[in-house]
């Protein structure tokens, strides 16, 4: 039996809300080992908990009626059936842009057990998305259609509740890292079980990276729909005029690096600033953090160890790490022309800030702080070492 959400709900009152959501508790405690546990709920999902027919039905059925958040909430918060491993939805990569979110998610979804969002950035919760109302006064909030979408269309309900939630339905949207603390927070208000994957690397690497990827983009002709959407977001546009200059070599990746590091922190990546945002509101142990350098220096360990934070099956995964996203060898591949006192001025920059962000990363232990910097040294002293004697420097990503 299916329910059609929180519509026509028979509320019997919140004591037996009350004894339900504990006997959920009880029973999820008994399975041991399941992931989210709903502690405390909404007026929304207690009155749906509280309906007879709710009482009836197992959280699978439950969700497969679910078309908005609320009665995700409601069916999270009934006892899992066996067999079942995942939540819906389950995990999101949430970035950082230009850190292998492509390849990753590209990989998860070759997973049997993991099923991808369609598309890969469904940009459903932040700015770009529906539900987001930057530029009024209006809260966070999505209409019922809008959730309805998402849910069937976007993470594929139907496909992964067929499978008995046996796969984890995720999605992979990069500039979910850099929400607002409304919308993260409005996240959790909605998915309070997710688990969250971030990827973070070498950050004049990562600017660069954005820097050519928007480059290329502003030389579309003519301008896409999407892509002058885009513009009502003022604070990055400093950033993308400097990549269309770049790409008329009206200016350098140096002009470029010193306008992305100085613009604000939300739009320019500020690694530690923006993952501090979402550990104010997520429990730290729903968090995933991989560092790019390793992962694509030697994929196999950081992918068994996503795996295993994800629950997926580490024996069933595929192979190979895609390579998905690259520009790095279709632009300067040998390297971007650089004055040695200008990388040096960036790094200058860049340095103390990796440096705290590494520092954040051990606090919460997720990283010792050392080890964390030794790739990005190791990269900035490569470029460093392509100097020449008159200044001439060659700066390569990593
Ligand atoms: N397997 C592997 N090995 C080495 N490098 C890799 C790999 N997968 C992705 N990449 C590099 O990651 C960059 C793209 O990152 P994203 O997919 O996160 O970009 S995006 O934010 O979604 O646009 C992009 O960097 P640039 O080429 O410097 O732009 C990719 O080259």
């Amino acid at each position: 039996m299916s329910v059609a959400g929180p519509k026509s709900p028979k509320a019997t009152g919140l004591l037996a809300a009350a004894l339900l959501a504990a006997a959920a508790l009880l029973a999820s405690f008994r399975q041991g080992s399941w992931p989210y546990v709903a502690t405390h709920h909404g007026p929304a999902v207690s009155r749906l908990l509280a309906s007879e027919r709710w009482q009836q039905d197992s959280r699978i059925e439950v969700l497969r009626g679910c078309t908005n958040f609320a009665c995700l909430r409601a069916a999270h918060a009934l006892p899992h059936g066996p067999g079942e491993l995942f939540n819906f939805p389950h995990a999101f990569i949430l970035g950082f842009q230009k850190c292998a979110t492509t390849s990753l998610a590209a990989y998860l979804t070759a997973h049997p057990q993991a099923a991808g969002s369609t598309p890969k950035e469904p940009w459903f919760f932040t700015r770009y998305g529906n539900c987001s109302h930057r530029n009024s006064s209006a809260p966070w909030g999505c209409d019922q259609q809008a959730q309805q979408r998402y849910l069937l269309e976007t993470l594929h309900r139907d496909a992964v509740l067929d499978s008995g939630l046996t796969r984890a339905a995720f999605e992979a949207s990069p500039d979910y890292i850099s929400a607002s603390h409304a919308e993260v927070a409005a996240i959790r208000r909605e998915l309070p079980w997710l688990k969250l994957v971030v990827s973070m690397r070498e950050p004049i690497s990562q600017k660069m990276s954005a820097i050519v990827h928007w480059g290329e983009f502003m030389s579309i002709t003519p301008r896409p729909a999407w892509l002058q959407k885009l513009e009502i977001d003022r604070k990055a546009v400093p950033r993308r005029d400097c990549s269309e200059r770049l790409f008329k070599n009206e200016s350098t990746m140096y002009d470029c690096l010193l306008v992305a590091f100085q613009e604000h922190p939300e739009v320019s990546g500020e690694y530690h600033v923006n993952l501090q945002t979402w550990l104010s509101v997520y429990p730290r142990e729903r968090f995933h953090v991989i560092q790019f350098e390793n992962l694509t220096a030697k994929p196999a360990p950081v992918l068994a160890d996503l795996q295993r934070f994800v629950g997926l099956d580490p024996t069933l995964a595929p192979q190979e790490l895609p390579r998905k996203n690259i520009r790095k060898v279709t632009y300067q591949s040998q390297g971007w022309p650089m004055k040695r006192r200008e990388y040096e001025h960036i790094l200058s920059i860049a340095r103390p800030r990796a440096q705290q962000t590494a520092a954040v990363l051990e606090q919460h232990g997720f990283a010792h702080a050392k080890e964390w910097l030794a790739p990005w040294e190791a990269a900035w002293q490569r470029n460093l070492a392509s100097c020449q004697p008159n200044g001439d420097c060659l700066i390569q990503v990593t």
